[in-house]
């Protein structure tokens, strides 16, 4: 380098210092009538004392409030931040208060590691929080409640207090939900009181396992004193279903903050000024996560319990901390509540076409709603949970749930360009230092997932609702590799594969399951349902008669034999068999009818070898091919045989054509 410049450095001979200090110019500074010496390239800053440059850093912003109590309605707009925010503990105590105590705890809002808080917002309460009973111990603590946080908040909270919380390198936060890495549909429990009896599916098939009241309480008493015996609680107010008319407000009370995100993600994320109306939530869930439930309780098999209460509106979940579960509790709730509504509750995705044609996905855990549904060339309505009314359809959440094993930017952009800051990125393995995410890795789950708010689609329809659907799609994951990839079905063959709900359930969503195995689940969704499964299917019927809709069995599972033998049909094979149903292209497709099915398929499919249209030619082994076809219809009949004495709704032609409708 040369020796011509004032700023040159030199290394020319070992052992010299790299740069040489005698020829920098010098900071020119002056000395002040004080003798402090400074740098004016900038204003200095408006602080004294360390603290006080770190009190300039955050902006006050008022404290959001939910509470308006509708006595006192009209005086709301005038009532002071403070009185807004004595209202919002008030609701969140009543939430939280055990049922012997007759009051809830003492509540004071914010982080506890926030020392000054404490005092400070603790001398307000102590008049009107007067324990009814004897002093213990838990009457006198505070519990602090995080109060519908911001993602940045949350991750915070997590990352400081939560092992196995990290921020990978795309900006998700990566977490672990424990010992549980699926829903536990098991330890499901549901009250069983005079309406419930009448109304709900119990026995055989039926997901809904009693409980009765006493024990609910029981359980309750437990979550709700393992939640208050926390130094801090996350409390999520937030809201279900698009459709204004319909909407649920619903309370989230948590011990994590992984849990908070994960349902300030899933859930319909209100205003500020809809927080500020929220007033009392029609259903609450206390979710006491990793304390399990005693196993002297009667109804108790395990040490995980997930309970609901249909006449008390509230959901107990002890001894897991898989966040699906408060999802998929919601789910259950639904399907209760919009049916009396004579609104029918879907376990589907949901999109539209630009020119306003929506097509449903139904289908069990890993057949494909969320990954077909999010599909660039249309819109998002939703990935899960949908309900069809009278308006059309509507989303019930404000986020997807996407599964994550052998995630590829190439085949699946758009969810992997949603895995960013905010997104809850559960059980992944990630490398150390760059925080790479290797989506391949099933060392913690095959169920790793990823939850994100809807709009992290980038073609998400907001509001997350739709006109009436023009397809229907029942996607089935086939392990035995003997459906076809797409069939058109009658108005009877869509009810009788509704109704069967037939897919090989994949590995990890729920617990226990390690490979591929037939399974049948009435409505697509047998763990969520609350009523008969005859009462969805009539629903089902009439709302697509009513408007037109065609039904689609499409098997997104295995070809050219079955799970060992075969392989999963090419995604992009799928896709295309997905664009001909939207664009209308493959109703007017040449048919032929298939064996013991008598399922109609096409000849040919732009972008499919057609060779592929038709099982059998895909399987070497023929003779393989129908004694398993055979076997998978022996499956059908046996499921079906429970439903063959009921009616569908009021069109005895009908049921009598779904009768016939399976496999001969
Ligand atoms: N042909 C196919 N069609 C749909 N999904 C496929 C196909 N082949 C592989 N997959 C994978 O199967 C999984 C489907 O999961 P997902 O869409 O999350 O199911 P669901 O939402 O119904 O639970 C995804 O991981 C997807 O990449
Ligand atoms: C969260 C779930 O949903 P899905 O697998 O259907 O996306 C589940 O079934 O637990
Ligand atoms: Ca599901
Ligand atoms: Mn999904």
């Amino acid at each position: 380098m040369a020796d011509n410049g004032e700023f040159s450095f030199t290394n020319k001979a070992a052992g010299m210092n790299l740069v040489d200090r005698s020829r920098l110019p010098r900071i020119h500074t002056h000395v002040n009538k004080n003798g402090i010496c400074h740098d004016d390239s900038a204003q200095p800053v408006k602080a004294q004392t360390i603290d006080e440059l770190h009190s300039l850093q955050k902006k006050k912003s008022a404290p959001t409030t939910p509470i308006k109590d509708s006595s006192n309605a009209s005086t709301f707009s005038v009532i002071s931040d403070e009185e807004r925010q004595k209202l919002q503990l008030q609701s969140i105590s009543a939430s939280l208060a055990s049922l012997t105590r007759e009051t809830g705890p003492k509540l004071v809002k914010g982080d506890p590691a926030r020392k000054s808080e404490t005092p400070r917002v603790a001398h307000h309460h102590h008049d009107y929080f007067t324990p009814t009973i004897s002093v213990s111990d838990s009457a006198l603590k505070f519990t602090h409640v995080l109060y519908n946080l911001s993602p940045a908040e949350l991750y915070e909270q997590a990352i400081k207090y939560e092992h196995g919380s990290f921020i990978t390198e795309s900006g998700a936060l990566a977490t672990l939900s424990g010992a549980k890495t699926g829903r536990s549909p098991r330890d499901k429990r549901v009250v069983k009181d005079e309406t419930t009896a009448e109304e709900l599916w119990w026995g055989k098939g039926s997901p809904n396992i009693e409980m009765d009241e006493h024990t609910f309480l029981v359980n309750r008493e437990r979550a709700v004193d393992y939640l208050n015996s926390l130094d801090k609680v996350f409390v999520n107010d937030q809201f279900l279903n698009w459709d204004p008319e319909h909407r649920i407000k619903v309370r989230i009370v948590s011990a994590r903050a992984y849990h908070s995100l994960f349902m300030h993600n899933m859930c319909i994320r209100p205003t500020p000024e809809e927080l500020e109306d929220f007033g009392t939530p029609d259903f609450t869930i206390y979710n006491a996560g990793q304390f399990p439930c005693n196993r002297y309780t009667h109804y108790m098999t395990s040490s995980t319990s997930i309970d609901l209460n249909l006449a008390r509106r509230e959901m107990v979940i002890l001894g897991t901390q898989y966040a699906g579960e408060m999802k998929k509790g919601l789910f259950g709730v639904m399907h209760y509540l919009m049916p009396k509504r004579n609104i029918l509750s879907l376990h589907s995705g949901c999109n539209m076409g630009k020119d306003g044609d929506v097509a449903l996905f139904f289908g069990l855990s890993g057949t494909g709603k969320t990954t077909l549904s999010t599909d660039h060339n249309r819109l998002l309505i939703g990935d899960d949970e949908h309900c069809w009314s009278d308006n059309g359809v509507s989303n019930i959440e404000g986020g997807c749930y996407a599964k994550c094993i052998d995630l590829s930017r190439e085949k699946e952009p758009d969810i992997w360009n949603a895995i960013k800051f905010g997104t809850v990125l559960e059980n992944v393995v990630f490398d150390e230092h760059t925080r790479e995410v290797d989506y391949t890795d099933k060392s913690v789950t095959e169920n790793t997932r990823a939850a994100y708010p809807i709009e992290y689609i980038p073609n998400a329809k907001i509001p997350c609702v739709g006109p009436h659907p023009k397809n229907v799609i029942l996607l089935a994951c086939d392990a035995f590799g003997v459906l076809p990839p797409v069939s058109k079905l009658s108005l009877a063959q869509t009810m009788y594969h509704f109704i069967s709900g037939y897919t090989a359930l994949v590995a990890g969503t729920e617990e226990g399951i390690k490979e591929p195995q037939a399974t049948f689940s009435a409505c697509f969704g047998a763990a969520f349902i609350m009523l008969h499964p005859t009462k969805y299917a009539a629903m089902l019927a009439e709302k697509m008669q009513k408007y037109g809709a065609t039904g689609w069995l499409v098997n997104t599972g295995w070809s050219g034999g079955r799970y060992g033998v075969g392989n999963r049909i090419k995604l992009s094979y799928t896709r295309r068999i997905i664009d001909a149903i939207h664009s209308g292209s493959l109703l007017d497709a040449n048919y032929t009818k298939t064996e013991v099915f008598g399922l109609e398929i096409p000849i040919e499919l732009e972008g499919v070898p057609s060779d592929i249209l038709n099982p059998i030619n895909t399987w070497e082994d023929k003779a393989a091919y129908n004694a398993t076809l055979l076997k998978l219809a022996g499956l059908f009949k046996k499921n079906f045989e429970v439903f063959a004495s009921y009616q569908i709704g009021t069109d005895n032609k009908l049921t009598e054509e779904i009768l016939a409708a399976g496999p001969n």
